[in-house]
């Protein structure tokens, strides 16, 4: 199982690396690290193993924080109706956006980070990603609130871009403009 001394901190080079495609149809090694990845997340969310074994709680996990410089992310979150989104994507890819933005009020954080970094964090309010699960199936998601930012905060490690960088300086809480009214 993965626990936290797999997981890579700041400073480490492949956090900042472009990640690369995944040839499709997945081996049989890229489908046991997704797995291995999504099993991450579900230990993490069991707060007995998360205790045993010391795990950070995590909502989504990106292949280079595990320094595999592969396009593989995982995602554990529930949607606002408390639905549970559960699914290990290969190279997913943000399709399409909204023009409104949105952010977590308490601002984000990350495995890799291991201190608060404070502000806000401008997400897209509503995206399209496609990719392709564990079972080689194709599929396109459509995604708003919690489920869109972790999508667009794990699709950023693939593009080697951590949280923090989004934030605005130097006034970290400066609300994002709203788009502009189209009259
Ligand atoms: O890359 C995933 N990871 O570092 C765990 C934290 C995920 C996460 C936390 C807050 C908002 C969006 C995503
Ligand atoms: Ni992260």
């Amino acid at each position: 199982m993965l626990t936290m001394k797999d997981i890579i901190r700041e400073g480490h080079p492949t956090l900042r690396q472009v990640a690369k495609e995944v040839s499709l149809p997945p081996s049989a090694e890229d489908i046991s690290i997704l797995k291995k990845m999504m099993e991450f997340l579900m230990d993490s969310q069991d707060p007995e193993i998360a205790e045993k074994y010391g795990l950070r709680p995590g909502v989504g996990l990106a292949a280079p924080q595990i320094n595999i410089n592969k396009r593989m992310i995982a995602v554990r979150v529930e949607d606002q109706r408390g639905e549970l989104i559960d699914i290990g994507l290969f190279n997913p890819k943000m399709i399409s956006h909204s023009l409104e933005t949105t952010f977590l009020d308490n601002g984000e954080g990350c495995l890799s980070v291991d201190r608060d970094v404070p502000g806000i964090v401008p997400r897209y309010a509503r995206i399209k990603v496609s990719g392709t699960t564990i079972d080689g199936e194709n599929v396109t998601l459509k995604l708003k609130g919690m489920p869109a930012i972790v999508f667009q905060h794990e699709i950023d490690h693939l593009n080697g871009i951590m949280f923090y960088d989004r934030i605005e300086q130097p006034d970290p809480f400066k609300q994002p403009l709203p788009p502009k009214e189209v009259v």
